[in-house]
């Protein structure tokens, strides 16, 4: 290992400084560009190790647990605590026009739509029991050590407000020194927790974690590896006015405001399309507003998802039909002959895309497309073969859902 001073030239696409060397780019988490900084070399990776001109655009990080000096070593929760507004929204609008150029698509990319310290309402924590004490927090960047936290300027205050409560769960639950995750979600009653990776129950156990959570306020259910263990109060999320149970730990967008702001896009690019398709549809964050004017067929890998979104659809009056399906779209995306009753049609993959379903929609005749994306890459690759096969792109929003994060979500309408 070296140690050497570089100026950083860019911001990669992790969020870190890049410095160019006659040995290739280096990478310098926690630098901006338009920084001369003192590193520790090792390979492509320089550790910060001082920072001798400071970038204007430099700011003094929220939390406590953030960056090389993090006083209980580096939460690997955020990356660009550091960067002052300007920059990072520049920087996540900046990811999804260099994907898209990447494959050959110049368009116009509508300003970020951005997060706000406190918004996230679902975090992943990992949960460690020592001889002293229960750690609660994030791994270190690309690390497994645990980082316990006292604080996150990211989350909730519903959830920050009961990181004691969540320890005291855990620390009924573990039964060894082995870390488990827990997934958190802020519901109308409370918090639904979801934890997975913990040691098979045994009945102490599984006594003292529901003794935990009943002498608690506000945990609205828990769950051990999908099985309900103690459910207070049923979690309801809303998906615009349709209240909705989700599946224990199942995918939930990760803010309310990044959710209103993608159904929104999503709703006026529908316009007064009569039958939609919902690929990928999960509980129903989509299609459930959506029924509330269109006919929709939700279709979803995910069956505990799927029975989710079908049970909100029966039980709310004044929808119009919703019909559900059980698929795997990587294997069996619906081929262009079955995509004809439809005038348009969403899709919200993960972050793999949905190649071999572009093959079959490119075909189509569906005439308003929209999608909805948390890997710039995948979708730029999705948006091209769609483009090829004759659709135009007629916008593309970036929405910030991970604040100081390098993730961007961002929502496209394309036209046939
Ligand atoms: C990014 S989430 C979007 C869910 C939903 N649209 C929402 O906003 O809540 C992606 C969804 O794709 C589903 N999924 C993953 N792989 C799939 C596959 N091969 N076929 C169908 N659905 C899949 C997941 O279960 C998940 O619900």
């Amino acid at each position: 290992m070296s140690v050497r001073t570089v100026a950083i030239d860019s911001l990669g696409a992790k969020g870190d400084g890049i410095a160019t060397s006659p040995d290739g780019p280096l990478f310098v988490p926690f630098s901006l560009p338009g920084e001369t900084v003192g590193v520790a070399v090792n390979g492509a990776v320089g550790t910060l190790m001082s920072i001798a001109k400071a970038s204007p655009e430099r700011q003094e990080p929220p939390c406590r647990h953030f960056g090389p000096d993090g006083v209980n070593g580096t939460c690997g929760g955020c990356t660009l605590q550091h960067a002052a507004d300007p920059l990072y929204h520049m920087f996540k609008r900046q990811l999804v026009i260099d994907a898209l150029a990447s494959k050959g698509i110049q368009t116009e990319v509508a300003p970020l739509i951005p997060a706000a310290p406190g918004e996230r309402r679902r975090v992943v924590l990992t949960a460690r029991r020592t001889e002293k004490a229960l750690l609660l927090g994030y791994n270190q960047m690309s690390s497994h050590h645990l980082v316990h936290i006292e604080e996150c300027p990211i989350a909730s205050p519903g959830i920050v407000g009961r990181l004691d409560a969540i320890r005291r769960i855990a620390l009924a639950l573990a039964s060894n020194a082995e870390p488990f995750r827990i997934t958190v979600l802020e519901v109308e009653s409370g918090l639904d927790l979801s934890v997975d990776g913990v040691a098979k129950l045994d009945n102490p156990r599984r006594r003292r974690a529901v003794e935990a959570v009943l002498a608690l306020r506000g945990i609205s259910r828990l769950s051990v590896g999908g099985e309900v263990i103690v459910e207070p109060i049923k979690p309801i999320v809303r998906f615009g006015t349709v209240p909705v149970t989700p599946p224990p730990g199942s995918f939930t967008q990760a803010t309310r405001k990044a959710e209103a702001a993608m159904a929104e896009l999503v709703l006026d690019a529908l316009g007064k399309a009569k039958r939609v398709a919902d690929l990928f549809s999960g509980s129903g964050t989509f299609a459930l507003r959506i029924a509330a004017r269109a006919r929709v067929h939700a279709v979803e890998s995910d069956e505990k998802a799927l029975k989710a979104l079908d049970a909100a659809a029966r039980s709310t009056q004044g929808l119009k039909p919703v019909t559900v399906e059980r698929r795997d779209l990587f294997r069996r995306p619906l081929m262009t002959s079955e995509l004809k009753p439809f005038d348009a049609l969403v899709f919200d993959p993960p972050r793999a895309g949905a190649e071999a379903q572009m093959a079959e929609l490119a075909r189509s005749s569906v005439k308003t497309v929209v999608a909805v994306s948390c890997n710039p890459l995948t979708l730029a690759r999705d948006l091209a073969l769609l483009i090829a096969g004759g659709y135009r792109l007629k916008s593309v929003t970036p929405i910030d859902q991970f604040l100081w994060s390098a993730h961007v979500e961002a929502v496209a309408v394309l036209e046939k």
